[in-house]
């Protein structure tokens, strides 16, 4: 059971994908990320002439969010027009969502708003993370490193 809206945050990643400016790819994405203390960011895709500079929703909304002060987040809503694949975030926003923890949710929908649901840490396992910095640090003050 998730202690949140699950449609309602579906509904607003799809609602973000109207923003999408896509010229390029004509790939638009939505994002709606929920924070711990109940706010929710939306986010779209924004391409660039120069291909390569072409951001992703989620990360225009983890961006939003983080900038305004929030690190912890229950969920992340997904939204493309595909109707045959969930919309699975590519790899550089995995590591982003990660970033902020591997136990929360990400959920992959289609236009009708059906869904499929995994933690952050599921979808990038073996993933680098603060940690292993951390634990880096930790070695050069013992020694180890
Ligand atoms: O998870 C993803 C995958 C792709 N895109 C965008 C990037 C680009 O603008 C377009 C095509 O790759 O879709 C996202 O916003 N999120």
């Amino acid at each position: 059971m998730s202690d949140f809206d699950i449609e309602a945050l579906i509904r607003k990643s799809h609602e973000a994908k109207a923003h999408a400016y896509c010229p390029y790819s004509k790939f638009p994405v939505g994002a709606a990320l929920l924070t711990k203390d109940g706010t929710i960011y939306t986010g779209c895709n924004v391409e660039n002439a120069s291909y390569p500079l072409c951001l992703c929703a989620e990360r225009t909304a983890l961006v939003k969010a983080v900038s305004d002060g929030h690190r912890q987040f229950r969920a992340i809503a997904v939204a493309t027009d595909m109707v045959n694949n969930f919309a699975a975030p590519c790899g550089a926003c995995r590591q982003c969502l990660l970033e902020f923890g591997a136990e929360w949710d990400v959920l992959m929908s289609k236009p009708d708003l059906s869904y499929k649901m995994l933690k952050t840490g599921e979808l990038l396992p073996h993933g680098f993370t603060p940690d292993a910095l951390q634990t880096f640090q930790d070695g050069i003050q013992n020694g180890k490193n």
